[in-house]
C-alpha cells in the first residue's frame, strides 16, 4: 500500500466510509430501561407527547387572576386562593383570584397581575395599579407540546435534558437500542498494566484505560482483553475466546512494524485494510471484520488513539445504534499562535482557550496524552493552511466527545 501524500485517505471521506459501514450494520435490538438507567442511551423510537403540556392555562407569576373582559378598573375581592397543585373553581363575576406561579388558571380569567403591581386594600380587596393585557403572564395550555407531537426523534441520545422531558410527560421508562458489546485489545509486548513493575524497554498501558472509560461512557459493554501478547497463537486464542461482541477495538500495532500480530490474525479470519488518513496526529487506521465481526485498529501513539476514536470511532459506533448526528460542534475563535506551514494532513492540536484565544499545548507529539489532560480541545488546522494570531481556528470541545 503507497504511503504517498497523494494516497492520504481525507478524513471526511474516511468518515463517510465508516458511516456507510454503520449504517449496513444496525445494532437494532432493544430494552425497556427505567429513566434513571437511560443516561447516555439511544432512543429507539420517537417519543410522542401523550400530554398537553402544559395541561392547562397555568400562571407565571405569584399574582392575581381575573377576567379583563369584565373588568371595569375597579378593586375586586379575592374569590379563592390557588396554589400550583389546586383545582380551582369558577372565577366568579367581579372577583379575582389569589393564584401562584404554576397554578391552574381558573375557568373565566384571561389574565394575571403580579403582586407587584397591586395594592391590597385594608378590606382585602385587590386594587389594580398599572394597565393590563389580556392574557398577561398566562402560560397557555400545550404551548410546549401538544398530544402527538414528537418531542424526540429516534436516534437522540439521552441526557439529562431528554430525560427531563421524558419525566415532564409522565414516562416512567423508554426504549432504548442495546448496549453495544465492544472487545478492547491492546497490543504491544512494551506495555504493562499499573500497578506492575516496568521491564526494561516496557511503559505502562494507558490507551486500554483512555478507550474503557470513555467506551463506558458512551453506553457500551466493554469487553477488556487486556494486553495481547506479541504472539500469533496467543492471539488467536485470545481473539476465539471473544463471545459475541459487536466490534473489536484496538489500539497499537497498525503502522508498518513488524510485530503485527494481530493483524495477521484478523487477516486470517476475515478482511483488514491499512488506511492511511490524511490528519496528524493518527494517519494510519485499520478498518475491517474478524468471523464478520467489525474491525477497527486505531494507532498506538495516545494522542492518535484518542483523536481516531472521537472522530472516527466514536462517530461510527453512534451511528451504529442509529444517531444521526454524530459529528462533534466546534466554534471558531481568534487563535493565541501563529500557523505558518501548511501542512498535507489535518492537525488536531490539543489546546484550550485563555482569554478569548487559542492555545496550544507546547509539546505536540502524538506520544504525550499529557497535551490532552492539559487541553479542554482540539484545534482543527486544515490541510494546507496558514494563519496569524487573531484569525478564526475552528475549536472542538473535548465536552462535544466525551460522552
Ligand atoms: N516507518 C513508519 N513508522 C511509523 C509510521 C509510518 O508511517 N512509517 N507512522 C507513525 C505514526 S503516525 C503512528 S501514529 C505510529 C502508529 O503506530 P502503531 O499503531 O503501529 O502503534 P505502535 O507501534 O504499537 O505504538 C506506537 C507508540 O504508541 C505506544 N503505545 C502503543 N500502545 C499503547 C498503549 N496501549 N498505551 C500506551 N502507549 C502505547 C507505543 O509504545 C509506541 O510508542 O507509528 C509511527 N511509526
Ligand atoms: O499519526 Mo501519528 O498519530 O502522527 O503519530
Amino acid at each position: 500500500m503507497s504511503s504517498e501524500p497523494s494516497a492520504l485517505l481525507p478524513l471526511d471521506t474516511a468518515l463517510e466510509r465508516l458511516l456507510a459501514l454503520a449504517d449496513a450494520t444496525p445494532i437494532i435490538d432493544c430494552e425497556e430501561v427505567t429513566l434513571d438507567q437511560a443516561q447516555g442511551r439511544v432512543l429507539a423510537d420517537a417519543l410522542l407527547a401523550g400530554l398537553d403540556l402544559p395541561p392547562w392555562d397555568n400562571s407565571a407569576m405569584d399574582g392575581y387572576a381575573l377576567n379583563l373582559a369584565d373588568w371595569q378598573g375597579e378593586p375586586l375581592p379575592v374569590g379563592q386562593r390557588l396554589f400550583a397543585g389546586s383545582a380551582p373553581t369558577l372565577l366568579q363575576p367581579g372577583s379575582c383570584a389569589r393564584i401562584f406561579t404554576g397554578a391552574p388558571l381558573p375557568e373565566g380569567a384571561d389574565c394575571v397581575e403580579m403582586q407587584e403591581n397591586v395594592e391590597v386594600l385594608a378590606d382585602g380587596r385587590v386594587r389594580f395599579l398599572q394597565p393590563l393585557r389580556t392574557r398577561q403572564n398566562v402560560r397557555p395550555k400545550g404551548q410546549e407540546t401538544r398530544i402527538g407531537d414528537c418531542v424526540l426523534a429516534a436516534g437522540s441520545r439521552l441526557g439529562p435534558i431528554e430525560l427531563g422531558l421524558a419525566a415532564s410527560l409522565g414516562q416512567a421508562s423508554l426504549r432504548v437500542r442495546r448496549r453495544p458489546r465492544v472487545a478492547v485489545l491492546s497490543t504491544g509486548d512494551e506495555l504493562v498494566e499499573p500497578g506492575l513493575p516496568l521491564g526494561p524497554g516496557q511503559i505502562y498501558n494507558s490507551n486500554r484505560r483512555v478507550l474503557c472509560s470513555w467506551l463506558q461512557r458512551l453506553g457500551c459493554t466493554v469487553v477488556d482483553v487486556g494486553i495481547l501478547p506479541d504472539d500469533a497463537q496467543a492471539t488467536r486464542e485470545a481473539l476465539a475466546r471473544l463471545g459475541e461482541v459487536d466490534l473489536i477495538l484496538s489500539s497499537g500495532g497498525v503502522s508498518v512494524g513488524e510485530a503485527d500480530f494481530l493483524g495477521q490474525v484478523l487477516r486470517e479470519a476475515g478482511e483488514l485494510a491499512f488506511w492511511k488518513l490524511a490528519i496528524k496526529p493518527g494517519k494510519p487506521l485499520t478498518c475491517g471484520h474478524y468471523r464478520g465481526v467489525p474491525v477497527l485498529g486505531l494507532p498506538g501513539n495516545p494522542a492518535s488513539t484518542l483523536v481516531t476514536f472521537a472522530l472516527l470511532a466514536r462517530p461510527y459506533l453512534l451511528r451504529r445504534l442509529g444517531v444521526t448526528s454524530v459529528v462533534p460542534l466546534g466554534f471558531d475563535v481568534p487563535s493565541g499562535f501563529v500557523w505558518s506551514k501548511p501542512g498535507k494532513r489535518r492537525e488536531y492540536l490539543r489546546a484550550r482557550v485563555e482569554q478569548g484565544r487559542a492555545v496550544m499545548y507546547a509539546n505536540q507529539s502524538s506520544g504525550v496524552l499529557l497535551s490532552a489532560a492539559w487541553a479542554e480541545g482540539l484545534v482543527e488546522v486544515r490541510e494546507n493552511t496558514t494563519f496569524s494570531e487573531g484569525d478564526p481556528v475552528r475549536f472542538i470541545p473535548f465536552s462535544e466527545v466525551l460522552n
